[in-house]
C-alpha cells in the first residue's frame, strides 16, 4: 500500500517540529528516514500511525487521507512499533502478540484458532516462539522489543512503521530483522540510527534536518560524504562493502567533520 506525506506540519503544544516533510513510500517499499537527533523522524512516524494530528498537510493510504479511516480501519491497515515502549504489561508474551489481533475482532470476541496461527507465527518470525507463556515484564529490552514487533507482525498490515527497531537487538538479531522485513515485501516506513543497516535495507532514504527533508533518493545517491558532514557533522568515506556490494560507510571516529 502505498504512502504519501504531503507537506506535513506538526509538533508539540502548538509549535511545529516539523515543517513541509514530503515523502514516498511506494506499494511494497522500505523507506527509511535518517537524520541527527531531534530531527523530527520520530514525529513524522507517528503521524503516520496517527498518535499525532498534523496542523497542516496529510498522510494518504493508497490516495486516501488518514483522518476519513475509522481507527479499526487504520489499525487494520498500519502498524507501528513506537519509540515509548512499555515494559509494564503484566501480560504473557502470548497475551501481548494476540493484542495485534484486536482490529479484526468483534467487542468481547475470544481469540480463535486463526489468531492462535497468527500469534504462532509472528512469535516465531522474531525468534520467540519459545517464550510464549513468560511474563513480558520479565524480559530483556531486546526480547521485549522482538515481541512488540510481532505484535505488529500479527496485526497483518499492509504498512508498517517501525521507530529505531534494532534499538536493544544484539547484531545477530538485528540482522536476521532486517532480513525478514526485506522478505517481507511490505509497505515499510523505518527510522534507524545505523547507517549502513539503513543503506543496506531500504530501497529509498529520506534525511530529516530540523524538521524538513534535505535529501531523497536511493542510499547510494543520499549517502555522500558531504551530506555525511553537513548533516550529521561527521566526517566519513564512502565505499563499497566487499561481502554484498551495498554502500559501507566508514567514519572517522577520531573527529568531526
Ligand atoms: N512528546 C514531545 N513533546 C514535546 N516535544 C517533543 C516531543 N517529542 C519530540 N519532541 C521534540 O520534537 C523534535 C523532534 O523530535 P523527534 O523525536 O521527532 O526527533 P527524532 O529525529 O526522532 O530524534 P531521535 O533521533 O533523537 O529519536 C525535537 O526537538 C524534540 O525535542
Amino acid at each position: 500500500m502505498k504512502v504519501e506525506i504531503e507537506d506535513l506540519h506538526v509538533g508539540y503544544a502548538g509549535r511545529d517540529v516539523v515543517a513541509g516533510v514530503h515523502l514516498v513510500a511506494a506499494e511494497g517499499e522500505i523507506a527509511g528516514l535518517v537524520g541527527p537527533n531531534g530531527s523530527g523522524k520520530s514525529t513524522v512516524l507517528r503521524t503516520v500511525y496517527r498518535h499525532l494530528r498534523p496542523t497542516a498537510g496529510r498522510v494518504l493510504l493508497a490516495g486516501t487521507d488518514i483522518r476519513a479511516l475509522s481507527p479499526g480501519q487504520t489499525a487494520r491497515q498500519v502498524a507501528a512499533l513506537p519509540q515509548e515502549r512499555g515494559s509494564d504489561f503484566e501480560l504473557t508474551v502470548a497475551e501481548v502478540v494476540v493484542m495485534g489481533r484486536t482490529p479484526y475482532k468483534r467487542a468481547f470476541a475470544g481469540d480463535d484458532l486463526r489468531d492462535r496461527e497468527i500469534v504462532a507465527r509472528s512469535l516465531s518470525a522474531v525468534g520467540m516462539a519459545r517464550h510464549a507463556s513468560r511474563r513480558f515484564s520479565a524480559l530483556s529490552g531486546g526480547e521485549r522489543q522482538r515481541i512488540l514487533l510481532a505484535r505488529a507482525f500479527a496485526q497483518e498490515p499492509r504498512v508498517l512503521v517501525l521507530d529505531e527497531p534494532t534499538n536493544h537487538l544484539d547484531i545477530q538479531h538485528q540482522v536476521e530483522l532486517l532480513a525478514l522485513l526485506r522478505a517481507q515485501r511490505r509497505t515499510t516506513l523505518i527510522s534507524l540510527h545505523d547507517l549502513n543497516a539503513a543503506a543496506s535495507l531500504c530501497d529509498r532514504l529520506h534525511v530529516l534536518h530540523q524538521g524538513t527533508v534535505v535529501a531523497s533518493g536511493p542510499p547510494r545517491a543520499v549517502l555522500t560524504p558531504d551530506l555525511l558532514a553537513e548533516v550529521f557533522g561527521v566526517r566519513a568515506a564512502v565505499t563499497e562493502h566487499p561481502l554484498t556490494g551495498d554502500p559501507l560507510i566508514a567514519f572517522d571516529h577520531r573527529r568531526t567533520a
